[in-house]
């Protein structure tokens, strides 16, 4: 199955399709140009986008910080930073083609003094490079920053360029809906709705992407898709590392704002939405956040029913001693949760009863991002018709591999080869990343080239964020009251909080294992 055909067409902006639209060329201005996020990752996807010609000699970046540098000192750390992604990738010629590019602002974005000389240098790279006016204000730091930036943008005149001005912003967009609404309204203040770009880079991955093109271009599949023959939907994001250099943002944030208030509603909203009317992107978000308005709110004292949370001791992850979360972040009383597993009930026509299961957590037994639907069982089996034996008869499931192996994969009953009269579950694999050249590039890269060619659909509006802060916010509450009664503890390296099955299977069926290396393929 040619999946990455269909991706392109079926659904714009949606991946490799960009590749057939005029790119306008433009200029970046990476504010927080030395930060973690911007080394690991916007570097790599811009040199990607580079070296596969979409953007070579259509771009420019004027990189701003606190820090000292210089142009020549601010290339040098672009350059280690693409070739640790990418080893001896910038060396000689390719190097400096790529590298003459990039120039350097020292400025702390709260002193409007320094903020001001952005205006000069930015006139100055492109003229140099006779670009015509296209920015892209990439916001890679910290979001109380927001506010000041947009207001020197402003007030600086440099958005009153010939081109577009788009801004891109990173998540956590917001605390919680208030501070998210404050937010928004700073950045309302200096750009329009439409070219404000909110980065999920969920949104990114190929296989995310392909949950419309599966659901809406494949009559196998489009008319299963709703109570009558879904019995579950189970949403999978795991990881083994630990909170790693940013333990005080996590700290303050814990996995329900950082993987679920984004990432994981945003899976949900893909899989629940009904079908845009066009495929446009104002169509398609118009569904996606219809689907999260439809999530039933919990009242606070519903959240221990429906809701888990836990965090990681000490433990072995991937055959290394690793430790407890508290001591990684050097705070013994710490009730901050690293895993949240939850029941999501859609109150809406097609979803109504049926339980969305999904679960994030750090320091788990495997790094592993799935989208199960589970289909309901057969009431009459084949079993029963034809005195087969054997197990229950396996419900079909449909899953969504999105990493770290892109796949999608079928499961049905056939009957045993060997033993006719027994029945076996097996897979059908519908494409697999590396058989149909699913090679495809970092998220980030597709992102960052949607906001080039002025594409937001795999972006979130700002009333996707909203309803999914309505969603969040009763749980966080509780979460902060309840403090260390109900947070669950588990060992680094394992599947996460037992509790979490307790939760699963009052609602539906217990999660897959993380550990068995057949699941969720095979039973
Ligand atoms: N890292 C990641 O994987 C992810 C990060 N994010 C988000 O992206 C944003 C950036 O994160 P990350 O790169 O990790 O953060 P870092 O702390 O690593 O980097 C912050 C950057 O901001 C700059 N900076 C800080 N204060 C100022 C200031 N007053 N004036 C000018 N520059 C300043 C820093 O440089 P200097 O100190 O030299 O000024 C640095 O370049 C955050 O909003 C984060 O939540 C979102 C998803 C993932
Ligand atoms: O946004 C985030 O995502 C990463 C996980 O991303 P993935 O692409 O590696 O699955 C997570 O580690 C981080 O805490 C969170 O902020």
């Amino acid at each position: 199955m040619i999946v990455g055909e269909l991706h392109g067409d079926v659904c714009k902006g949606a991946g490799d399709v960009h590749r057939q639209v005029d790119v306008p060329d433009v200029l970046f201005i990476f504010f927080g140009a030395t930060g973690d996020l911007a080394r690991r990752k916007l570097y790599p996807a811009l040199y990607e986008l580079w070296r596969s010609g979409e953007l070579r000699g259509r771009m420019a970046v004027v990189g701003v910080s606190r820090r000292p540098f210089d142009d020549e000192a601010y290339r040098e750390f672009v350059r280690k930073a693409v070739n640790e992604y990418r080893p001896f990738a910038l060396y000689g010629e390719a190097a400096s083609s790529f590298l003459e590019r990039f120039f350097f602002l020292s400025a702390d974005v709260g002193k409007p003094e320094e903020t001001a000389k952005l205006a000069a240098r930015i006139a100055e790279v492109e003229e140099r490079f006779s670009l015509s006016g296209n920015r892209v204000f990439y916001l890679s730091i910290a979001p109380q920053h927001f506010a000041p930036i947009a207001q020197s943008l402003r007030t600086s005149g440099l958005l009153e360029s010939r081109g577009f001005r788009r801004v891109v912003i990173e998540k956590p967009f917001g605390w919680d809906l208030r501070s998210a609404r404050e937010l928004n309204a700073a950045l309302l203040g200096a750009f329009d709705e439409r070219d404000i770009y909110r980065i999920d880079h969920y949104l990114g991955k190929a296989m995310v992407q392909n949950i419309a093109v599966l659901r809406f271009a494949n009559l196998l599949f489009e008319p299963l898709w709703n109570r009558h023959y879904i019995a579950q939907v189970e949403i999978t994001a795991t990881e083994t590392v630990g909170v790693g250099d940013r333990k005080g943002y996590y700290e303050a944030a814990g996995a329900l704002r950082d993987m679920v208030q984004n990432h994981i509603l945003q899976m949900v909203a893909m899989v629940a939405m009904e079908p845009p009317g066009r495929f446009e992107p104002e169509a398609i978000r118009d569904e996606k956040v219809k689907a999260l308005r439809s999530l039933r709110i919990y009242r606070p004292e519903e959240v221990p029913l429906f809701v888990v949370r836990g965090q990681y001791r000490s433990g072995v992850t991937l055959g290394e001693a690793v430790p407890g979360y508290r001591e990684e972040i050097g705070n013994p009383s710490s009730t901050t949760e690293t895993y949240v597993a939850a029941v999501l009930f859609l109150e809406n026509f097609r979803w109504w009863g049926v339980p969305f299961l999904v679960r994030t957590g750090k320091r788990l037994a495997r790094k592993r991002t799935d989208i199960v639907i589970h289909f309901h069982t057969l009431p009459l089996t084949v079993k029963a018709l034809s005195g087969i034996e054997g197990e229950e008869l396996a419900p079909n499931r449909l899953i969504l591999r999105v990493q770290p192996d892109e796949g999608i994969f079928l499961t049905f009953n056939v009957r045993a080869s060997r033993s006719p009269f027994q029945l076996v579950p097996t897979a059908m694999e519908l494409s697999r990343g590396e058989a149909i050249g699913f090679n495809t590039p970092e998220a980030y890269e597709r992102l960052l080239y949607d906001v080039v060619v002025g594409d937001p659909t795999n972006f979130t509006r700002w009333d996707e964020v909203e309803a999914a802060w309505r969603w969040v916010d009763p749980i966080a509450e509780f979460f902060a009251a309840a403090g260390e009664e109900g947070l669950a503890f588990y060992p680094a390296g394992s599947e996460g909080p037992e509790e979490a099955q307790r939760i699963a299977r009052r609602h539906g069926l217990p999660f897959t294992s993380l550990v068995d290396e057949r699941a969720p393929v095979l039973p």
